[in-house]
């Protein structure tokens, strides 16, 4: 028995190093040979293996194996061959999908036509025409947010800015989902512990991607037990109970008979004639909330929140955005809209420098071409060597990894708005071209306008009655960074899927005053 389990080791000791289709491509020894490689820097060391891979990249070159089945490129032009806009098969790979713990969602779908299914229904809710007729829902909120702030400026408070933002985004994607929401913007706290459950979920996700047993054990424990294990599991566990008891109760609800005043994803996605019966189960759907939910809170809250420490750090930067605003929205309580905000030049900028600096998943995502090989071609003095990809493989690329390149973003780590408005026409272009931020092909970001439009209209409404160092006629009040908080609290320092800052951040704090 000895025998033979050491016999059967050695063979995949052999095969992972000189059989496996991938056995050519550069990388360390050890991550070609076992998980524990990557485990090590994304649970050991917290979401950290990211950046290792990028100094794997420094080390091997431009095409890395990262562990023993999946492959990493580093080159920004590779970028529309793995994630195709054309309907080319790419699926997501398993490893990446169960971090999600929601494999009926889209994001946890792998194969690439269910996906499709999947998508098609919701893709009308998010286009950017769906999004601008939103506006007087965002609107309504936006100046929900600007007046909780002026009240707790009454009092000179300081506060950690991403939970306001995260209540602003959280009752928009509950309306916009469920036709409800639970106003976290009038809670006393802004929701904290809403934003800290979804929180806990994702810091979560590495763990169940490479333990998957333990997702199903932990499940399977009464809920009593599960929470005591795990700090803060019982907060996500009541988050996923009241989204799933949303949708059972718009299920009960008759689809034709509609009280909202904007159709409802969930409505929509139960009186769809493009899903079967089996997609449209309270578990599938269940898991779909989960995910818009989580995805429609984080992150657009934390690029606002990023913005708003560059602009308090950057006062110059913030002068020339109040100035265009002050000319653009003369009356500071007329509606704007969007489609004339979105033109607004500097505005843009800030929107896409502070999208580049805050990400919204900060790792790889992997692609698997069950169908065609890829083929990728190194530049550089190595000059035209052809790396074959067998069909079926793994193969990954990172956002942020672009979006930080020095050749194509100089002095990627400043927040530099300007570096949007500069150079040739087809300079500004290339930038867009590798503005990755979104992802790409067909699993690209879904609510990319969603949050285009929440950034935009927050930024632009709070800017134009709060100032920082600067106080201008009309003004409600100004804004400062509170005491000691610094650049890295606003900067990835780990992946969690989503980005997260260093591990002693006390948050982005600022303190309010009102006039
Ligand atoms: C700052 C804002 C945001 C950024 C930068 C961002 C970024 C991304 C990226 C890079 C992906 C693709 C991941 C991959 O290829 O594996 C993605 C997917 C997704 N995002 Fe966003 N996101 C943002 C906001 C939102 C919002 C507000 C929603 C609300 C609905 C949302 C919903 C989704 C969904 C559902 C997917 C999965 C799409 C699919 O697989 O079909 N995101 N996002």
């Amino acid at each position: 028995m000895v025998g033979l389990v050491a016999a059967y080791t050695l063979y995949g000791v052999f095969w992972r190093l000189h059989l496996s289709p991938i056995a050519h491509i550069p990388g360390p020894r050890l991550a070609a040979l076992t998980w524990w490689y990557e485990f090590y820097y994304d649970i050991v060391l917290g979401g950290q293996y990211v950046f290792k891979m990028a100094d794997l990249h420094k080390q091997y070159g431009p095409i890395i194996r990262i562990n023993p089945y999946e492959v990493h490129i580093n080159d920004p032009d590779f970028f529309p061959h793995l994630y195709p806009t054309s309907t080319r098969r790419r699926d997501r790979w398993l490893f990446f999908t169960r971090q999600f713990g929601a494999e009926g969602s889209g994001v946890g779908t792998v194969d690439h036509h269910l996906h499709k299914l999947r998508r098609a229904p919701l893709n009308p809710f998010f286009s950017l025409q769906s999004v601008r007729a939103l506006q007087p829902v965002l609107d309504e909120r936006v100046d929900a947010l600007l007046a909780r702030l002026r009240d707790d400026g009454l009092h000179h408070r300081e506060l950690n800015i991403l939970y306001p933002f995260s209540a602003f985004t959280n009752d928009v994607i509950n309306s916009y989902a469920f036709a409800r929401s639970d106003d976290l913007l009038s809670d006393p706290t802004y929701g904290r512990l809403v934003t800290d459950h979804l929180l806990v979920g994702t810091h979560h996700g590495k763990t169940i991607q490479h333990l998957p047993l333990l997702l199903p054990l932990i499940v399977a424990l009464p809920a009593r037990i599960s929470s005591a294990l795990i700090p803060g599991w019982a907060g996500f566990l009541a988050m996923k109970r009241t989204i799933a008891a949303q949708i059972a109760a718009i299920q009960r609800s008759p689809h034709d008979n509609l009280d909202a005043a904007h159709p409802t994803i969930f409505h929509a996605l139960l009186g769809s004639p493009l899903l079967p019966p089996e997609e449209k189960t309270l578990r599938r759907l269940a898991h779909e909330g989960q995910v818009l939910v989580q995805a429609g809170t984080l992150t657009a809250s934390w690029t606002l929140a990023v913005a708003t420490f560059h602009l308090l750090d950057q006062p110059a930067t913030l002068a020339r955005l109040r100035d265009e605003l002050e000319k653009a929205m003369p009356d500071p309580a007329g509606v704007v809209p969007l489609a004339e905000l979105d033109q607004l030049p500097f505005l843009r900028a800030v929107v896409k420098e502070t999208l580049r600096h805050s990400l919204g998943a900060a790792g790889r995502s992997a692609r698997v071409c069950p169908d065609e090989a890829l083929v990728f071609v190194e530049k550089g003095a190595a000059g035209g060597r052809k790396w074959v990809i067998p069909e079926g493989v793994a193969v990954g690329m990172t956002g942020s990894m672009t979006v930080n390149d020095p050749e194509i973003f100089p002095e990627p780590e400043r927040f530099r708005p300007e570096r949007w408005l500069e150079g040739t026409e087809e300079e500004r272009m290339a930038l867009e071209r590798y503005w990755t931020v979104w992802g790409g092909g067909a699993r690209m970001c879904l609510g990319m306008w969603l949050a285009r439009a929440e950034v935009t209209l927050a930024l632009a409404k709070l800017w134009r009655v709060w100032g920082g160092e600067e106080r201008r006629r009309g003004d409600v009040g100004r804004l400062r960074l509170g005491e000691g908080v610094e650049a890295r609290d606003a900067r990835m320092a780990a992946d969690f899927f989503i980005p997260i800052p260093w591990k002693g951040t006390r948050g982005i704090r600022v303190v309010l005053e009102t006039f």
